[in-house]
């Protein structure tokens, strides 16, 4: 008999809870409230133009007003924090986020200390992850967000689990350690400067992968039966979509792992629209 690998498929989670999602749309739309949401896109990355789509097409289809305001590469940082004020005193908008990167004339921390928090959901603004830390989140980053919202979809408990975080980055790797420790894991988070990596991720109930290396982290680096979690959005050496995780080696070694394209991406544009209507919810009332 063939046991076929887990899989934690993100994108069928995220259609199923878009139903959910739609019905809080309608009642909001009754209360005369239709949820707002504007991303600012600057310049021309296409990987940041295939994800922006993605959060077009399901904002849309959850009946969520969605603004795309495309700067060109040149766009001044001025320019910039113009149009971020402007949004910030916009009613009809709940929420919006800078699509990162921005270009490297523009200073990105700059950038988002001029959200203001109220509309922030990413969550990256500095009083947004100073409340994240104390367990009062205002918003929540998606990618961390989507991540909790596919494991509490599939019933995994994190109370007591040793879980460990390949990657250190403001919008993955800290904010999924503070949403991982509210709910009583024990979070160990490593970096490039780690040593003796692969003892440490071994010993992890629960890994997640946030690197950007594609197929990084390989069988030897996975205990037996661990859950592991692929943020990686990578090409292959054939150009193909790949994680930071070699998916093939590890699959038969793993209780549950998440697909790429098709796990955590998919979950992190959930959490993204799902936090603009709590924030119309608010709204709503009053
Ligand atoms: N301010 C900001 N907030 C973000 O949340 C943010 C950002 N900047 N910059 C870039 C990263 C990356 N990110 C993804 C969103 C959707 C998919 C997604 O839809 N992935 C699909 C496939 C995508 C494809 O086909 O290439 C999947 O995994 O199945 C991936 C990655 C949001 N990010």
């Amino acid at each position: 008999m063939v046991i076929s690998v887990n899989l934690l498929e993100g994108k069928k989670v995220a259609t199923a809870l878009d139903e959910t999602m739609t019905k809080r749309v309608q009642v909001l739309k009754e209360k005369g409230v239709t949820p707002g949401l504007a991303v600012i896109l600057v310049g021309d990355n296409s990987a940041s133009a295939v994800y922006v789509r993605n959060k077009k097409r399901r904002a849309e289809k959850l009946g969520i007003d969605f603004q795309l305001i495309h700067f060109d590469a040149t766009v001044t940082e001025q320019e910039l924090l113009n149009k971020i004020d402007e949004l910030n005193n916009d009613p009809a908008i709940d929420g919006f986020i800078v699509q990162l990167p921005v270009p490297d004339h523009i200073d990105e921390d700059k950038v988002i200390e001029a959200i203001s928090p109220a509309k922030d959901v990413d969550g990256f603004t500095p009083i947004s992850v100073g409340n994240l830390w104390i367990g009062t989140p205002l918003t929540k980053p998606a990618t961390a967000s989507g991540i909790l919202m596919m494991l509490d979809y599939y019933n995994v408990d994190l109370d007591g689990k040793n879980v460990v975080i390949v990657g250190r980055s403001n919008i993955v790797g800290k904010p999924t350690a503070a949403l991982m420790l509210d709910r009583n894991a024990t979070v160990t988070i490593t970096h490039s400067h780690t040593k003796n990596l692969k003892e440490i991720t071994s010993k992890a109930d629960v890994l997640v992968v946030a690197i950007g290396q594609a197929k990084f982290i390989k069988k030897d680096y996975v205990k037996d039966q661990a859950i592991v979690i692929d943020v990686g959005m990578d090409r292959d050496e054939n150009g193909k979509l790949c994680g930071d995780v070699d998916f093939e080696d590890v699959k038969d070694h793993v209780s549950m792992i998440t697909p790429v394209p098709g796990g955590v991406g998919p979950m992190t544009i959930t959490a993204l629209v799902d936090q603009v209507i709590e924030l119309a919810e608010g709204r709503a009332n009053g």
